[in-house]
C-alpha cells in the first residue's frame, strides 16, 4: 500500500484504486486461491462532513475503512492519503478499561495525551458536558448504556483533538432515537472542522438525512458517491425509479443485494468506481466551474477512466439536479427549529442544544508524552484496577490459601522424615507445578479482552507498546510476590522443613522465578489467541513441560545427552530440581528415621541418586533467569505482533 506523504497537513481522506486482496484456505491451511473484497474503489472524505460508508453485508464496508485508518496495511494496495497522526479509530465494540469510572478514564486520556496541560480537569467536564456525560462521571464505564458507551469512546478521543475519525458501526446496538442522537453529534463534530467517516449498514431515513456524503460499496466496488439527496436522481441515470415514500439508502442497498451482477457493475463504471461525487445543482456557479475545469482538461467519460495519481484531479464532482427538498426543510418538517446559525433546537433535540462549540482548549498542539512518563500512568491505573477487582483478590488470595493448607495437610510433617523420599520427590514436584498452572491459567484467561483495549489505545496513539509492557509486567509483581508467599509459607511451615531463614528464601525464590516465568507464558499465549483457544494451546503446551519434569528420577545417571539438554527448556524441571536442592542440599542435617533403615536418611544420598549433588544453585537459577527472559521477550513479541506495530 502507498500512503502519499503529505507535504501540507490535510484533513480529508484521499483514496484511489484501492484494492483489499485476501487468499482462501481450506481447512485454515492449503492455499486454493484469492478472493478481492475491495475492488480498485477511489474516493474521497471532506473535512467538515460526516461521511458513510455503506453497503449491504460483506460488500466489504469495514475492510476499507480498515485500509483508509491504516489498521490493516497488509495485502491492500492503492494509494491512500491520510494524516494518520492527527486520525483515530473508534471500534464498533466500545471496550474500555474496567474498574475505572467515566472521570478517571477521561483523566487517563488526558494524562496520556496531554501531560502538560494545566487545564485537564476543564477539559474533561467540557467534553463530558459536549457530549452529555456529565452526569455519569462517577459511573464505572461497563455499566454505561450502549449509546453513553459510543459518546464515551468518542470523548475520550476528542481529548488530543484528532481531525479524522474513523467508526465502525456507531450505531449498531443502539435504538432508532440513541442511533440518531450519536449520528447528531457526530455531524457536529465534523461541523466543527473534523472528517467524519462511519460505516452502516442500514441507515434509517432520518440518519441517512443527517450524512453530508454517502460511499455505498457492493461487491467490493463503489456504485454511488455522493450526497444522500442526490440517490433518487443519480438512479434515474439508470431508469430505476425508487418508489415514493422508499428510503433512498434502502433502497440503493435492496438493488445491490439483489443484484446477480447485472446492475452494480453499470454503477460502479456511472461513478467510475468512486472517481466520481454525485451532488444536487445546488449552485450553478459551482457547476459553472467544474464543467470549465472538465473542458479544460479535456476530461470526457472516456479520458476520466484514466487513472491519476494526481488526487487533486482524480475525484470530480457531478451535480444532478436540484434536491425537491433541502435538507433544512427536510429536518424542519420533522419537528426541529433552528435557530440563526441554522444548528438545530428543541423538543426531541433537546440534547443538541447542549453540543456547544468546543473552545480553543482543544485546539492546543499536543506534544507526544514521554514513554516514561506513560509508564507511570498506566502502572498507576494497572494498580488502582487491581485492588478494586475485590472479587478476583478474594478467589486468588483463597485459592492461595487453601492451595497451601491442602499441600501442608498431604504433606504434614513429612519433609523431615528419611523414609519417605517418594513423597519429597511429590511434594517438589507438585509445589512447582500448582504454581505453574495456576499463574499460566489466569492470564490465558482474563488477557484475551484486555489486548482488544491494548490494540485500539495503542492503534490511537495513547501510549506506545514498551512502557505499556513494562507497567504491565510490573504492576503484577506486588500481588504475584505477596499471594505466593502467602502460599509458599504456610507449606513450608507445615510440611516441617528445617526453620533456617535462609533456607526458606531460596525455595520461595525460586517458587516466585517459576511464577513469573510461568505468567510470561501464560501472557504470551493470551495475547496471541482466544479465550477458547487459548484454554486449549496452554495445557497442550505446558503438558509436554510437566512431562520433562517428572522424566527419569529413577535412572537420572542414565538420562541420555539430549534429553538432559531438552530438559533445561523445561522451566518446570529446571524449577523442581532448584527445589529439591533448597530442600535437601546445603549440607542438611539426617533426616529422622522411624523405620529400621532409612537408605535416604543422609540427604546427600538423594541427592545423589537424582545426580544433582554438584548441580549449582547458581547455574539453576541463571537457567530460570534466562527462561524467563524468554518468555518475557516471547510476550513482547506476541504484543506487537497482536497491536500490529
Ligand atoms: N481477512 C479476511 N480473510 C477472508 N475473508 C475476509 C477477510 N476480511 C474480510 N473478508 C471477507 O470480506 C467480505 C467483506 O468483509 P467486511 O467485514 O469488510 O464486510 P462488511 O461490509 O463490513 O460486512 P458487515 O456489514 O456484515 O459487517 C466478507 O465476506 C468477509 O468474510
Amino acid at each position: 500500500m502507498e500512503n502519499t506523504a503529505c507535504l501540507k497537513p490535510s484533513k480529508d481522506v484521499e483514496f484511489q484504486d484501492v484494492y483489499y486482496t485476501v487468499k482462501e484456505r481450506k481447512h485454515y491451511i492449503k492455499v486454493t486461491g484469492t478472493r478481492q473484497i475491495l475492488r480498485g474503489v477511489s474516493g474521497s472524505f471532506r473535512n467538515g462532513q460526516l461521511s458513510a460508508i455503506m453497503g449491504p453485508s460483506g460488500a466489504g464496508k469495514s475492510s476499507l475503512l480498515n485500509a483508509l485508518s491504516g489498521l490493516r496495511t497488509s495485502d491492500v494496495r492503492g494509494h491512500i492519503k491520510i494524516e494518520r497522526k492527527g486520525s483515530c479509530y473508534i471500534t464498533q465494540e466500545d471496550n474500555h478499561q474496567t474498574l475505572l469510572s467515566v472521570e478517571e478514564l477521561m483523566a487517563l486520556s488526558c494524562n496520556l495525551k496531554i501531560p502538560y496541560s494545566k487545564r485537564k480537569d476543564e477539559l474533561i467536564t467540557e467534553i463530558l458536558e459536549n457530549l452529555h456525560l456529565n452526569h455519569r462521571r462517577d459511573i464505572y464505564a461497563e455499566k454505561l448504556s450502549g449509546g453513553e458507551r459510543k459518546r464515551l469512546s468518542i470523548a475520550l478521543e476528542l481529548v488530543a483533538n484528532p481531525k479524522i475519525f474513523f467508526l465502525d458501526e456507531p450505531t449498531s446496538g443502539l435504538d432508532e432515537v440513541t442511533a440518531a442522537q450519536c449520528i447528531r453529534l457526530l455531524s457536529k463534530l465534523a461541523k466543527e472542522g473534523r472528517t467524519i467517516v462511519c460505516t452502516i449498514h442500514q441507515p434509517s431515513a432520518t440518519i441517512f438525512n443527517y450524512f453530508d456524503n454517502i460511499f455505498v460499496l457492493a461487491s467490493g466496488q463503489c456504485v454511488y458517491q455522493g450526497q444522500p439527496s442526490a440517490v433518487i436522481p443519480f438512479l434515474r441515470n439508470v431508469h430505476i425509479e425508487c418508489p415514493k415514500y422508499y428510503s433512498p439508502s434502502d433502497y440503493i442497498i435492496e438493488l445491490c443485494d439483489a443484484d446477480e451482477g447485472k446492475l452494480i457493475p453499470v454503477l460502479s463504471e456511472l461513478t467510475d468506481n468512486g472517481k466520481y461525487i454525485y451532488a444536487p445543482q445546488q449552485q450553478l456557479q459551482q457547476q459553472q466551474q467544474l464543467t470549465q475545469q472538465i473542458q479544460l482538461n479535456g476530461l470526457g467519460n472516456n479520458t476520466a477512466k484514466q487513472r491519476s495519481k494526481d488526487f487533486q484531479h482524480s475525484v470530480r464532482t457531478f451535480f444532478v439536479e436540484e434536491p425537491k427538498r433541502s435538507r433544512l426543510q427536510h429536518l424542519l418538517s420533522a419537528g426541529g427549529n433552528f435557530s440563526s446559525d441554522g444548528s438545530l433546537i428543541g423538543g426531541v433535540t433537546a440534547f443538541y442544544e447542549h453540543l456547544k462549540t468546543f473552545t480553543k482548549l482543544l485546539d492546543t498542539e499536543q506534544e507526544d508524552t514521554s514513554s516514561l512518563h506513560q509508564f507511570c500512568v498506566l502502572i498507576r491505573m494497572m494498580s488502582v484496577r487491581i485492588v478494586r477487582a475485590r472479587i478476583a483478590l478474594l478467589i486468588q488470595f483463597l485459592h492461595h490459601v487453601l492451595t497451601g493448607l491442602c499441600f501442608g495437610l498431604i504433606f504434614l510433617n513429612l519433609g523431615n522424615q528419611g523414609s519417605r523420599m517418594f513423597d519429597h520427590l511429590k511434594f517438589c514436584i507438585g509445589v512447582i507445578v500448582i504454581i505453574s498452572y495456576t499463574q499460566v491459567m489466569l492470564p490465558i484467561l482474563s488477557y484475551p479482552m484486555e489486548i482488544k483495549i491494548v490494540r485500539k489505545e495503542t492503534f490511537n496513539r495513547w501510549y506506545k507498546l514498551t512502557p505499556y509492557y513494562m507497567a504491565l509486567s510490573f504492576s503484577r509483581l506486588p500481588l504475584q510476590i505477596i499471594l505466593n508467599m502467602i502460599m509458599l509459607t504456610i507449606i513450608y511451615w507445615m510440611s516441617g522443613l528445617p526453620p533456617q531463614l535462609w533456607r526458606f528464601g531460596l525455595f520461595a525464590g525460586i517458587g516466585l522465578m517459576t511464577s513469573l516465568i510461568a505468567e510470561g507464558m501464560g501472557l504470551a499465549i493470551g495475547m496471541t489467541f482466544s479465550i477458547t483457544n487459548g484454554s486449549a494451546v496452554g495445557p497442550l503446551t505446558i503438558a509436554p513441560l510437566m512431562g520433562l519434569a517428572i522424566y527419569g528420577f529413577d535412572f537420572a545417571a542414565q538420562i541420555p545427552y539430549a534429553m538432559n539438554l531438552l530438559m533445561k527448556f523445561s522451566y518446570i524441571r529446571v524449577g523442581v530440581v532448584a527445589l529439591i536442592l533448597s530442600v535437601f542440599g546445603f549440607d542438611r542435617p539426617e533426616l529422622e528415621c522411624t523405620d529400621m533403615y532409612c537408605h535416604f536418611g543422609d540427604p546427600r544420598v538423594l541427592l545423589k541418586f537424582l545426580d544433582i549433588e554438584h548441580m549449582s544453585m547458581w547455574y539453576l537459577f541463571s537457567l530460570l533467569t534466562v527462561l524467563m527472559l524468554f518468555y518475557r521477550v516471547l510476550m513482547y513479541l506476541s504484543l506487537r505482533r497482536r497491536c500490529g506495530t
